[in-house]
């Protein structure tokens, strides 16, 4: 490692203590931290400040999320003992009010705001030329430290006749103006699934085209919920399907699909959503003058503390993987951070011993710990408990009575190993689940729990309820009813 160093000359003093490069999530946190930790550091952005999660992202997809609900409970209306509730929307407005949303949570992350943080911050594309400088705008920074926080973005399949017809990616999309009339959306991840629901609900005639299931990191039963719901919200959803190519006629623009049985299938579209996946950005500054490796899935190569092969230079969030998460790219971001200017005295490993997820389709999907599928694969022994929502008073009232908790535990103990939640709220319902594991809480410490009634957590109380059924001690049950027989006499 030294050596490797030892081929660029090392300046003899420092500007800066780190320089970040990338404001996302994963370089915001880094920036932060240092400055909290009063280091000198710089953050360089090259494009927008809040990066991907802010512009292209989160942010964007969920507002446009909360418009489509609107409409979906409007038209559902009866369930509500509401006869009529017409609603009257053009679609431009619902746009505008997503770039609104954007605008309205831009100061968190703004130049402005992380000046008084205290973070220099530079606009411009920064290339990385040595282990200790980054060129910017013609200039040479000098660190003692570098984060690299460049992200993804998004993948473009190497479809025939694409360039040729009208592609959105989710970079893109939120420019839109005019509903498309037909919509294709290409994958079944969770920005496939979460936009083809939401352009469902506002009218667009969609159909998701996934090469194999829908959601492929989720639980089967999960999965099975949200497909139906994506059909009965309007989505033409086509699994097993592969885009051949896409042609552009005098009739209009077509995907070209094959379906598992080899039959294709022509599909019509005016616009075109890619939803195949993210790419890390690691190309162009300064990585392949300086052989940083890349990990097969096109990640940075980066050990457990985060750091390249440069002992100084750290990479995290999505261009560092294992997930493409905005708290997992914050939560990484501390650590690089941290160990970027402390690690000489103490250094941290990156917990990704619990990582939530939660997918904003109707009903949500939300994740921690271990899946079925996953503790099969890995040999894990557990036992399963489930609980129905369709039994939770707040659900039934809510009119929102769909959905499963699913808890996976070391079989005959409370100790959490995963969960699974479907359902309205399942992303909130987590929360509880995510603290209990990181913590060592077993089932018996939410059982034993006071949750308000009638609330969506109760369900998290419930599910461990069940736990405690199934593991009544029997033993001393028969013991207690002896007890109580010899009591009445
Ligand atoms: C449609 C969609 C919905 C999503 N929804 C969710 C969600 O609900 N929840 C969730 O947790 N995650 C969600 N994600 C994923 C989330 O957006 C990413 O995981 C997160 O933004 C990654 O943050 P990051 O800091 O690693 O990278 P980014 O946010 O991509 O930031 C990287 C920044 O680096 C800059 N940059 C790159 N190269 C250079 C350079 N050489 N010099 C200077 N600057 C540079 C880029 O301009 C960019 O601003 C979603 C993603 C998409 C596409
Ligand atoms: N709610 C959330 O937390 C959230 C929401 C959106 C995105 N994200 C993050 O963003 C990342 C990217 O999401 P994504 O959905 O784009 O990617 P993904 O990799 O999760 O899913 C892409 C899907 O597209 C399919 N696909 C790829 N090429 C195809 C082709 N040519 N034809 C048909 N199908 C094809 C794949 O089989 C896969 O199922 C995810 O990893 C996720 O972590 C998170």
């Amino acid at each position: 490692m030294k050596g490797l160093r030892s081929s660029w000359p090392k300046p003899r003093r420092f500007d800066r203590n780190l320089v970040v490069i990338g404001a996302g999530a994963a370089g915001l946190t880094a920036s932060y931290i240092a400055s909290a930790a009063r280091a000198k550091v710089t953050l360089i952005e090259g494009h927008k400040m809040g990066g991907d999660c802010l512009n292209y992202g989160c942010v964007p997809s969920k507002a446009l999320i909360r418009s489509a609900t609107f409409l979906r409970q409007a038209r559902r209306c009866k369930d509500l003992g509401i006869a009529r509730a017409p609603v009257e929307y053009d679609f431009r407005e619902i746009m505008v009010r997503v770039h609104h949303v954007i605008k309205t949570i831009e100061p968190h992350d703004s130049v402005e705001r992380y000046n008084r943080l205290g973070v220099e911050v530079i606009h411009g594309m920064a290339h990385i030329t040595s282990p200790w400088t980054v060129e910017v705008n013609g200039r040479t920074l000098t660190t003692r430290a570098i984060v690299i926080a460049t992200g993804s973005r998004p993948v473009v399949p190497p479809i025939p006749g694409l360039e040729q017809v009208r592609y959105y990616t989710s970079d893109t999309i939120w420019s839109l103006t005019e509903r498309p009339k037909q919509l294709v959306v290409l994958g079944g991840g969770p920005v496939g699934c979460e936009l083809a629901q939401a352009f469902a609900l506002l009218d667009c005639q969609v159909i998701q085209v996934e090469r194999t299931g829908l959601m492929g990191r989720e639980d089967p039963d999960a999965v099975a919920l949200v497909e139906a719901a994506l059909r009965a919200d309007g989505v033409r959803v086509l699994t097993q399907t592969h885009a051949i190519r896409c042609q552009s006629e005098a009739g209009g623009q077509q995907l070209i699909v094959r379906h598992q049985d080899g039959t294709e299938e022509a599909l019509p579209f005016d616009a075109l959503l890619c939803a195949a996946g993210r790419v890390a950005r690691t190309e162009g500054f300064g990585l392949e003058e300086m052989g940083i490796p890349i990990w097969p899935n096109g990640v940075i190569e980066t050990d457990a503390w985060l750091q390249t092969l440069y002992p100084n230079i750290y990479a995290c969030g999505d261009v560092a993987g294992p997930y493409q998460f905005t708290h997992v790219a914050a939560h990484q971001g501390w650590y690089a951070a941290v160990n970027a200017l402390f690690g000489s005295v103490k250094r941290f490993k990156v917990d990704y011993s619990i990582i939530p997820w939660t997918t904003f389709t109707h009903p949500e999907v939300a994740r921690a710990g271990l899946s079925e599928t996953e503790a099969n694969t890995r040999g894990v022994r557990f036992e399963v408990t489930r609980y129905s929502l369709e039994d939770l008073d707040r659900a039934i009232t809510d009119e929102a009575a769909h959905g499963f908790i699913k808890v996976l535990t070391v079989p005959g103990k409370d100790q959490i190993l995963g969960v699974t939640i479907v359902g309205a709220r399942a992303g909130d319902l987590l929360a509880e689940f995510v603290l209990a594991m990181k913590h060592g809480l077993g089932l018996k410490k939410i059982l034993g729990t006071i949750h308000s009634y009638p609330t969506w957590p109760e369900a998290n109380k419930y599910v461990a309820g069940e736990w405690r059924r199934a593991h009544m001690p029997s033993r001393l049950l028969g013991w207690v009813e002896k007890y109580h027989a010899w009591r009445r006499g």
